[in-house]
């Protein structure tokens, strides 16, 4: 990558940048990364809130855009020195059919390499997540594990299946010659359970905790722990790697990196009232008010609900098996990998993060405060 001190030289692309995470990764590349001259954000669906970023020293180029489209991909590609590919389409609600989501996030993110490869961009980092990794389909827990623990990571639903699948294909490709000769360097990110700022599930909790009188009710034990963590983090872990991959190619090129923070070991819901909580949200129950074969019944009615009023309307509850075995499953990583490899430390404290995401909370539509 040409480097210089005063004259920024660098071009970046960012797909999916318009989305949760990625809105983050943009705006922390404006903010951190004095080498760029052109940020390329790439996305279905363009946000208004890209406007107000063009007034700055560097050039941001929005791109609409579909990455199961080659031609487009590669027209976007074309002269960016990094790309960094977070595009995707994260359901496991059964809004979108699993030939969708296998079209966006594998043949996108194939789309995505030989771009790369035919352009001669050299340096790719993918937005992977824990589930390719687990919970699997037996439930099995992964207490505190890191890259390198032993799990069997067996899946069934098309979203984990897919980003399993798309990140073996990024993986694979580190090393392959771009045009001009040079060896492509890739590496997945994993993150855990993303929260703060713009998460929409959040969200949906809160709005349902509304239309409860401000209650939710306790489904999960308190003993399953789930990893979480601030996107502002996740969002800065990407930009050091973009940072530097080139320098340390050789350690860090066909790596897997879990994201990580200091965010603490909770339940899924207990983590949740973390921000609801002050925002004045109660959850109801210290031991889940259901027994868990009844909630097994209910979100097997859920499933069998959507399919049958698929053809009338998409019925898409928060509750369904996948998302019940997904919250009831221990899973939390425990790792030093990006700090040993490329010198990652959380840029947010877990007070910051948390300050933030509640801040944002309030601003939601019905919040009291
Ligand atoms: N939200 C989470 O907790 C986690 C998310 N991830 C990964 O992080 C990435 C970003 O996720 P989020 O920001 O949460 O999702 P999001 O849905 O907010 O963002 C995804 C973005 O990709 C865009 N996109 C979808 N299909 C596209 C297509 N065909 N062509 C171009 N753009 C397309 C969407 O318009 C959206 O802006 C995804 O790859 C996801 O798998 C990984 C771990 C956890
Ligand atoms: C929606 C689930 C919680 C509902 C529990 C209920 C119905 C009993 O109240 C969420 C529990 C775990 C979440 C997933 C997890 O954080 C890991 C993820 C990684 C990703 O890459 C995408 C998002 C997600 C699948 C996330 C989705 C919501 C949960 C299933």
């Amino acid at each position: 990558m040409a480097e210089s001190a005063q004259v920024p030289t660098l071009v970046y692309l960012v797909t999916g940048g318009c989305g949760f995470l990625g809105e983050h990764i943009v705006r922390m590349l404006l903010e951190r990364e004095p080498r760029l001259r052109e940020l390329r954000v790439f996305d279905l669906h363009l946000s208004p809130w890209l406007e107000e970023l063009q007034t700055g020293p560097v050039q941001v180029t929005a791109i609409q855009g579909d990455v199961t489209q080659a031609h487009q991909v590669t027209a976007a590609v074309a002269g960016s020195h990094v790309v960094i590919h977070t595009a995707g389409l994260v359901d496991v609600f059964g809004k979108a059919s699993p030939k969708t989501i296998h079209q966006v996030n594998v043949q996108g993110t194939q789309n995505v390499i030989e771009a790369c490869i035919r352009t001669g961009t050299q340096f790719l980092i993918y937005t992977s997540s824990m589930e390719v990794v687990g919970p699997n389909v037996k439930g099995h827990p992964f207490y505190r594990g890191n890259e390198d623990t032993p799990y069997e990571a067996v899946h069934r639903h098309p979203y984990p299946c897919s980003k399993a699948l798309a990140e073996q294909l990024v993986l694979e490709a580190n090393g392959r010659k771009v045009n001009g000769g040079l060896p492509l360097v890739t590496c997945a990110l994993r993150p855990t359970g993303i929260y703060g700022e713009g998460h929409q599930i959040m969200r949906d909790f809160y709005n349902q905790g509304l239309r409860f009188g401000g209650r939710l009710f306790r489904a999960i034990p308190a003993s399953v722990e789930h990893g979480r963590v601030y996107v502002g983090n996740v969002a800065w872990m990407h930009v050091l790697v973009a940072r530097e991959l080139e320098q340390r190619a050789a350690l860090m090129g066909g790596q897997v990196y879990f994201c990580y923070d200091k965010s603490p070991y909770k339940s899924y819901e207990d983590f949740n009232m973390e921000f609801l909580g002050p925002c004045g949200l109660r959850l109801i129950g210290t031991h889940p008010l259901l027994p868990y074969w009844l909630l097994v019944l209910l979100a097997t009615l859920n499933a069998l609900l959507q399919w049958l009023l698929r053809p009338l309307v998409l019925y898409t509850p928060l509750l369904n098996p996948y998302t019940l075995a997904m919250a009831n499953t221990t899973f939390t990583v425990s790792t030093n990998k990006a700090q040993r490899h490329f010198g990652y430390k959380p840029l947010f404290s877990w007070e910051e993060s948390k300050a933030r995401t509640i801040l944002w909370v309030q601003t939601l539509e019905g919040s009291a405060r």
